[in-house]
């Protein structure tokens, strides 16, 4: 068997080297000719698996993604070509609310205010959107939830609409997958008339795909008001990002926010099983003989240290966005912002999910242990 993986794919020739040949090639390389001969392809979100590329599928049984996000897919195709089709879903998850906490943490840090003071947003309520619900929950901070699909779905009469959720939260998060066409369609779900509705102060962030916010018109109401804080993870156009608006965001990032070594590896492990379920082979490899340990494994903390600066600590001593808002814009200088994109991702520096760091106390004293747990950290007791 052939298999033609993405050279950003980690763990590639341990999970499919087994049933034959792996390639690699950078995913935004990939075209038919390319693509001939081989049996299984393996992609990111950088490639669009549609009928240009699928020219070249003499050979092709399946295709997987690496990824939560679909729709550089075209998944009617494939079913049409016969071609076994998976995705990730979830896998990174974890990763992308790492990020966006650790994102509100450093605007509450500059702004002087506490999350526990405020409403967040939270626009698709899936496994990334709800999970942030949950590790916020966790921590009494009041949660919206907007998500049609789900509301009419499970009948849920406490989400709220959008134009609802935008007169009162105070962050409001968005988590959509990206759809095109239909009664849920959220290519700029965030438009101009909504964009320009916000209120003053409001934190904005947008980790799910850059086409669900219409960035022009972002980018004039920053130019023009400039009251808003904004962390934007994807853009339109990318790698091209708009430089106007890139420089007016408060952090900004190449699409790193699900890119914790613990999402990625998933990524891969997952496909694998899928890959072996669709030729009715066992599934022998498993991820944890092969993740790597993290840097940092434990944080000893004093039952006294207040919640707050308990979280703080974690979570900078785990990830702290500034590395990438910092790393991206160097990158993006030497290089050119679209050049910069691709390299910054390319080289992503390893980085663990909150999840991996056990925080070991003495005793449980002011909600401490609560606090981290909620935030998603391994707490131990100790005796
Ligand atoms: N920035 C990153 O690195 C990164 C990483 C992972 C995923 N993502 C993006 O985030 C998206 C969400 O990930 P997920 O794992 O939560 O996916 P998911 O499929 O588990 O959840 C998506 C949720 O959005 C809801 N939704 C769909 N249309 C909506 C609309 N019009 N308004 C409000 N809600 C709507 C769905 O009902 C669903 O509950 C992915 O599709 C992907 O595009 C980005
Ligand atoms: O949908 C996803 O899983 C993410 O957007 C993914 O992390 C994007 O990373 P890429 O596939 O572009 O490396």
């Amino acid at each position: 068997m052939r298999i033609l993986v993405d050279e950003n794919i980690p763990l590639a020739e341990e999970f499919f080297g087994e049933l034959g040949e792996v390639t690699r090639q950078p995913g935004r390389e990939m075209t038919a000719a390319t693509l001939r001969g081989h049996d299984v392809l393996v992609v990111r979100s950088i490639t669009q698996v549609d009928q240009a590329l699928l020219e070249g599928a003499d050979k092709l049984k399946f295709v997987g993604t690496c990824t939560i996000g679909t729709d550089h897919i075209d998944t009617s195709l494939l079913a049409e070509r016969n071609i076994g089709f998976a995705s990730a879903p979830g896998s990174n998850a974890e990763s992308v609310v790492d990020y966006v906490l650790s994102s509100l943490l450093l605007l509450s840090e500059e702004d002087g205010f506490s999350l526990s003071g405020k409403t967040v947003g939270i626009v698709g309520a899936g496994n990334v959107g709800g999970r942030l619900a949950a590790r916020l929950d966790n921590l009494d901070v009041d949660c919206l939830i907007c998500d049609p699909p789900r509301a009419e779905a499970e009948g849920r009469e406490d989400f709220v609409d959008l134009d609802t959720m935008i007169e009162r939260a105070d962050i409001i998060c968005l988590h959509t997958p990206l759809v095109a066409a239909g009664e849920h369609a959220t290519h700029h779900l965030m438009d101009r008339r909504r964009i320009d509705a916000l209120g003053p102060g409001t934190v904005l962030v947008n980790a799910g795909r850059g086409d669900c916010l219409d960035g022009d018109a972002l980018r004039e109401r920053l130019e023009s008001q400039g009251d808003l804080r904004t962390v934007l993870d994807v853009w339109e156009h990318e790698p091209a990002v708009d430089e106007a608006l890139f420089e007016l965001v408060d952090i900004g990032t190449p699409h790193i926010a699900g890119y914790s070594v613990d999402g990625k590896m998933l990524g891969t492990e997952m496909i694998y099983q899928a890959v072996m379920r669709h030729f009715g082979l066992p599934a022998r490899k498993k991820l944890g003989q092969l993740k790597p340990d993290p840097w940092l494994r434990k944080i000893v903390l004093h039952s006294w240290t207040p919640p707050l600066e308990a979280l703080s600590l974690c979570a900078r001593a785990c990830y702290d966005v500034r590395r990438d808002m910092l790393a991206f814009d160097r990158y993006r200088r030497r290089l050119g912002m679209a050049a910069g994109f691709d390299a910054y991702r390319r080289e992503y520096p390893p980085r663990r999910e909150f999840q991996t760091l056990r925080v070991e106390l003495k005793k449980n004293k002011g909600g401490l242990r609560d606090a981290l747990e909620g935030f998603g950290f391994s707490v131990k007791l100790g005796k």
